[in-house]
């Protein structure tokens, strides 16, 4: 469905000397810089798949998505998305995607939300009996009734949201590109945008592309999480294999009896560490480890003949916690790949 195949894009950025004598000469010659905002990124997305492209700030993920969605050419390589190079073929791109960018929105700002929709229906060419069923499965999915009356511009963030969303699947496309659509959200519309996309895909076999800071969107919604850094690819695999792979961080919460005058064991010296404890509350302490030095049982029967223990709990490896990990660590130079077809 999507195939990308060393792609790279380069901006082209003027430079100016600073001050009032750069700007002069900036109008005679200028300089330019050059910015590598994608390295060359191969991937292959099948129909139906729900992936998620993450990356920290600057990773390069808005600059593939703009390739893929037509928006931009790139500097070199191969998009092809259903079979169509998308920014040589524009119109026909457009009749099978559909996109949210996050805080930008494809619906008419000064017209009712229905309108929008009915112009849309235009442009797409959808079939009257096709938008009518379409529509009301949205109205009742992402509860839009009373919205469809206002325009856009006086409806809330989370409303917009929702209303995007119902205008990007509207013409049932094969391709949807979301860049970042919870962002800003609070918990009860992110739920209820998660179980729309879920169900589109569920339904109609929608090949989903998402784009987002929040990793409870990732859980929820992709099977697979292809992660960028630097403009390159240094992850393309499942969740659950990069938990194993590198989720092997556990934290254990301990609760002590009389005790505020905690210190490391030394058996544990090398295999675990404390984290910082709040003033007022120095018998909670927390300590992370790795699976792999040290198991769980262990530490704590060490804690356990060294301490009065109240009460503990293990937490679980958040999957925010090992895309942090992989994003601030010298992982960026490996390529992790795995066989996900
Ligand atoms: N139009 C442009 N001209 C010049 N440089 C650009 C342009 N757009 C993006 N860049 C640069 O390219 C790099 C990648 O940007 P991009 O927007 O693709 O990142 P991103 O992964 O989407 O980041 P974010 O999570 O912040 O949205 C950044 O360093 C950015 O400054």
């Amino acid at each position: 469905m999507i195939e990308v195949k060393d792609l790279a894009k380069h901006y082209k950025i003027a430079k100016r000397d600073p001050g009032l004598r750069g700007a002069v000469k900036s109008l005679f010659y200028r300089k330019y810089e050059t910015k590598e905002a994608v390295k060359g990124i191969s991937l292959t997305i099948n129909a139906g798949e729900m992936v998620g492209y993450i990356g920290a700030n600057g990773a390069g993920k808005s600059t593939t998505i703009k390739m893929l969605t037509g928006i931009l050419t790139p500097t070199s390589g191969e998009v092809k998305v259903n079979g169509i190079v998308p920014y040589e073929n524009r119109k026909q791109n457009a009749s099978h995607i559909g996109a949210v960018f996050g805080q930008r929105t494809q619906l008419f700002w000064d017209i009712p939300v229905r309108e929008s929709y009915e112009l849309l229906k235009h442009i797409y060419e959808i079939p009257q009996k096709q938008y009518e069923e379409t529509l009301a499965e949205f109205v009742d999915v992402l509860h839009l009734e009373p919205l469809l009356g206002i325009p856009v511009r006086q409806l809330s963030l989370g409303q917009k949201m929702r209303c995007e969303l119902a205008a990007a699947f509207l013409h049932r496309p094969k391709v949807v590109y979301l860049d970042e659509p919870t962002i800003g959200l609070d918990v009860a519309v992110k739920v209820r945008i998660r179980s729309f996309i879920k169900q589109m895909n569920a339904r109609y076999g929608t090949t989903v592309l998402l784009t987002t800071h929040d990793m409870q969107d990732i859980e929820e919604i992709c099977q697979r999480i292809i992660i960028i850094d630097d403009g390159r690819v240094i992850y393309d695999g499942s969740i659950q294999n990069i938990k194993s792979q590198f989720g092997d961080k556990r934290v254990i919460h301990f609760e002590l009896e009389n005790s505020d005058d905690f210190a490391l064991p030394q058996e544990l010296a090398h295999v675990a560490q404390l984290m910082p404890r709040e003033e007022e509350e120095l018998h909670k302490i927390s300590i992370t480890f790795s699976s792999r030095d040290i198991s769980g049982a262990e530490l704590i029967s060490i804690i356990m003949n060294h301490y009065t223990v109240a009460d503990l709990t293990i937490a679980d490896p958040k999957i925010e916690t090992i895309v942090e990990e992989i994003y601030g660590k010298g992982m960026k130079k490996e390529v992790h790949h795995e066989e996900v077809h």
